[in-house]
């Protein structure tokens, strides 16, 4: 019995990786390399090189490595890159994420976790958002987020398989024990950013938007630490092997940070006072979005172990100077 992971030499799938290979699990990763590395995926997992719009492969790897669970992290995760892209973004997180659900019926999977995300909620009007909220993506990405949930939801219904579509807030941190992290080239994110640029690595970064209404005018991000993420996905899995009922849940901590805070606490952690420049507000931004993550926490007992921002900075800090060591950037 398996575990297929998609996008699993990406950024969080790497680490989703190494959580299951920790707990003993068979797992095989699907991933186009787009913007994954093949060098992520740690040896004892195997590595198919494909997209999970390819039927035919997927098909095949269901079958050959008796996949009981799909972990489906493939996608396309840009928000403003989804504005000017709208139907690139539908086509590989929407219609491809449609033919990977009809493998996964075809093929009697039992189980279905989905990377979904914070931005299916638009600007929440109530702050802790719970999932019950209304659901007003503000972006093209959102919107092809919240369709995959949807068709989760009636393919779970008609064809008896459980899942869990889980939003993650802004995913953040590098693995503690540095054998992986964000390698993403050209990123968006702002702590990767940050940390690149504390490191030396980007002659200065920007502040997008400083003029919303806000305590300091920037916008209010809750940051997860990956390894806590992909805990969560674990005790889920682990939720629905045990005859649970499929979820939707929040994956955040229920703590807000303006974009001046991190910024803030990136110079801190690394000693770097690097140069920031303000610049005007970036598509598709949602002013505030912070999580609230009860239903994580009662439903499948979910404990998070680094939620403290200064944390998640000092291992994105220390994944920069693995890259350098390494020679990965
Ligand atoms: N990073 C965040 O803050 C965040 C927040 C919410 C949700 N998510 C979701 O989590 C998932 C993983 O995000 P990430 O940050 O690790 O991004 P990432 O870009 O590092 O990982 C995505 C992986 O999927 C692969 N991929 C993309 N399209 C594919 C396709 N059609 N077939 C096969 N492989 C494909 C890429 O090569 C890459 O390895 C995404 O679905 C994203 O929408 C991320
Ligand atoms: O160099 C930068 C980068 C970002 N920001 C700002 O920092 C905040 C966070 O931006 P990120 O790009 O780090 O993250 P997003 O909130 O745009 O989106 C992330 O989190 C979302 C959920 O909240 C989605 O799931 C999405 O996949 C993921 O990219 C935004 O206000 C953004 O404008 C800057 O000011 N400068």
């Amino acid at each position: 019995m398996a575990v297929l992971v998609t996008g699993g030499a990406g950024y969080i799938g790497s680490h989703m990786v190494w959580e299951l290979l920790d707990h003993g699990e068979t797992v095989v990763v699907l991933d186009r390399l787009s913007t994954g590395f093949d060098w992520a995926v740690p040896d004892a997992a195997k590595l198919i090189v494909g997209d999970i719009g390819d039927q035919a492969l997927v098909d095949d790897i269901l079958s050959r490595y008796d996949v009981d669970a799909i972990i489906h992290f493939a996608g396309s995760i840009i928000v403003p890159e989804s504005v000017a892209d709208p139907l690139g973004y539908y086509l590989n997180n929407t219609v491809k994420s449609r033919a990977l659900i009809e493998c996964a019926v075809r093929g009697g999977v039992k189980h279905f976790i989905f990377s979904s995300t914070a931005a299916v909620y638009g600007t929440p009007r109530v702050i802790p958002v719970p999932e019950g909220e209304a659901l007003e993506p503000e972006s093209p990405y959102g919107r092809s987020k919240l369709m995959t949930e949807m068709m989760l939801a009636d393919a779970a219904a008609a064809h008896g398989f459980t899942y869990a579509a889980l939003r993650y807030f802004n995913v953040a941190g590098a693995d503690p024990k540095q054998r992986t992290g964000q390698s993403t080239r050209g990123a968006t994110h702002l702590i990767k950013v940050a940390c690149e640029t504390a490191t030396g690595k980007r002659a200065h970064m920007e502040v997008f938007g400083t003029d919303y209404d806000t305590p300091d005018g920037t916008c209010i991000r809750d940051y997860i630490h990956v390894t806590d993420l992909v805990n969560a996905h674990y005790l889920a899995l682990t939720h629905l092997r045990g005859g649970g009922e499929s979820l939707v849940a929040n994956c955040g901590y229920g703590q807000g940070y303006s974009v001046r805070e991190v910024i803030e606490a990136v110079k801190r952690v690394s000693g770097q006072d690097f140069k920031v420049v303000e610049s005007g507000r970036r598509p598709g931004d949602p002013v505030a979005i912070v999580a609230n993550p009860d239903r994580c926490f009662k439903v499948l007992g979910w404990r998070p172990a680094h939620a403290d921002l200064e944390e998640i900075v000092r291992h994105a800090l220390a994944w920069e100077e693995v890259l350098v060591r390494r020679n990965r950037v």
